[in-house]
């Protein structure tokens, strides 16, 4: 997985990097610059488009100077416009600020005539990680008046006056696309910057996983190449109960509807044996919409030990007794998926909590998570009591939103790559307990699970809102789920 760095230790980070492979930080910037340039013209191809890139005084803004070389070498018509040059400016900076062509034009913006074509790119290299205070004077009017510039604005590495890994209040480059270095930084994975941060894009520049491991043993980020080695394999004398026995508890009437996408999602997911036991009364008839889930009775003496897995709390509604919880956990007494009513339960009864199974699984969104921890200030805030939430119950608990937290019992937090706005939908949380519950039961360790379940399940969303986008549906996601294992190559 890929490692984030804290912006203190990214100094240091590049320091090691370069001394190791023997090479200058200007060409370490170069690398950058270039990563930069390669993902610009895979979108911007039109080469008489106006630039404008605003560069500081550090390496930011030395960045911003390479870039405007090759990009100008390229053909594309540049204008850049700097904070100030010579001392105070950072070597690479400099020496960048040297190798700008002759005829180039670059205008200190002080001497600048304020004025920003319509339709034109802004670029901006004013301040990345080595930001130190909030942005004030000249600077913030500076940033304010490029946020209302009818524009297209393209952030390096971080939208200026954004710290790496805190929340802020204050001025901020409002980008529309963010390239950012390696990995991306932790405040770029925060709800409350995404009017600054816009599509975030990670751009390669050559620092190996390895390496970036040195400096970070717990932030973790979620990609693609990480999901394969996590999936068991199965062989083709593999039966349907080397696929897991799983059961889904909750759907209290009027709210059945949840427990069938936890269930129906968990047979695409792969699972061999689906129950669902619905909070009905005893008797009363329960149509289920598909025809390989099975019927199931939770009785006080019911066994539940021939389960694999079991998810919990989907449409259970808001009357269960806990005690009769607690019983099932007690009965069950392996790692389960706590979701919903469930989570709700054990907030409203926190006596619970110290009987739910080792290892389980929780999958609160950020209302849940209040009822959980009490009220939270901010998403950094948000991150700890994860964490330590975590920790404390030795449970894995899963945060869901954009770039969902995978918090792990380990104190490890991990976020997720995959998903969009589209999965905002009803039903979309259900959807997720069932992956997470049918990996369990397939023999994945909780952390697998996890992992596989929220990366799935973004990109089933994915994948589903190509051909569907605001009209997509919960149930449109699970149609999907097939498709991510053509897609990641699981057999
Ligand atoms: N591995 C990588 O990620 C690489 C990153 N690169 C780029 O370098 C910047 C970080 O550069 P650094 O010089 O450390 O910091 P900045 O350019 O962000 O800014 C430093 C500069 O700004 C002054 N300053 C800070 N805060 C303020 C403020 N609020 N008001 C006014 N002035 C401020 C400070 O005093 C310095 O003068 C990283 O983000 C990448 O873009 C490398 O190019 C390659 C490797
Ligand atoms: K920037």
């Amino acid at each position: 997985m890929l490692p984030i760095i804290n912006g203190e230790s990214i100094k240091e980070l590049d320091q090691e990097f370069i001394l190791s492979k023997g090479i200058l930080s200007i060409d370490l910037m170069e690398e950058a610059a270039s990563a930069f340039v390669e993902w610009f013209y895979g979108i911007f191809k039109d080469r008489t488009i106006k630039i404008y890139i605003f560069c500081g005084p550090g390496n930011n803004g030395g960045d911003g100077l390479a870039i405007a070389r090759l990009l100008s070498k390229m053909g594309y018509p540049i204008n850049v416009l700097y904070l100030m040059n010579g001392k105070g400016c950072s070597k690479d900076f400099q020496a960048n600020f040297k190798k700008l062509p002759k005829n180039f034009i670059a205008t200190n913006f002080e001497n600048w005539n304020r004025q920003i074509d319509h339709g034109s790119i802004v670029i901006d290299a004013i301040f990345g990680v080595g930001l130190s205070r909030v942005l004030e004077g000249a600077i913030s009017d500076l940033i304010g008046e490029l946020n209302n510039a009818i524009a297209t604005r393209i952030a390096i590495d971080l939208p200026s006056g954004l710290p790496s890994d805190s929340v802020t209040t204050g001025q901020v480059f409002h980008a529309e696309h963010t390239v950012t270095f390696q990995f991306p930084k932790l405040s770029l994975l925060f709800p409350e910057h995404i009017q600054f941060t816009g599509k975030l894009h990670v751009v390669d520049i050559g620092i190996e996983d390895q390496f970036l491991q040195k400096f970070s043993s717990n932030t973790f980020y979620i990609r693609k190449e990480d999901i394969f080695s996590r999936h068991r394999y199965f062989h083709r004398f593999s039966h349907k109960g080397d696929f897991g026995r799983v059961l889904f508890i909750g759907g209290a009437p009027g709210k059945i509807g949840a427990l069938f996408l936890s269930s129906y999602a968990a047979l695409r997911s792969g699972s061999g044996l689906v129950s669902c036991a619905p909070e009905f009364e005893e008797n009363s008839s329960v149509q289920i919409p598909y025809n390989e889930i099975m019927l199931f009775q939770v009785k006080s003496n019911t066994d539940l030990g021939n389960m694999d897995a079991i998810g919990i709390g989907p449409g259970w509604g808001t009357a269960i007794d806990p005690d009769y919880f607690l019983s099932i956990m007690v009965r069950f007494n392996k790692p389960m998926v706590i979701d919903a009513d469930a989570i709700n339960l054990l907030a409203a009864n926190p006596f619970l909590l110290k009987k739910v199974p080792k290892n389980s699984i929780l999958t609160p969104h950020l209302k849940e998570f209040e009822r959980l921890v009490g009220k939270v200030s901010n998403h950094a805030e948000r991150i700890e009591k994860a964490t330590s939430f975590a920790i404390e119950y030795n449970v894995v608990v899963i945060l869901k939103g954009a770039h969902t937290l995978i918090a792990l019992p380990d104190g490890r937090k991990l976020f997720n790559s995959t998903g969009n706005q589209y999965m905002a939908t009803a039903g979309s949380g259900d959807v997720l307990t069932g992956m997470i519950t049918s990996f369990l039961g397939q023999g994945y360790s909780p952390e697998n699970a996890a992992i596989c379940g929220v990366f799935h399940h973004g990109l089933a969303g994915e994948l589903a809102s190509q051909s569907k986008r605001r009209g997509m549906i919960a149930s449109d996601i699970i149609e999907k789920i097939p498709n991510t294992f053509i897609e990641l190559g699981i057999e």
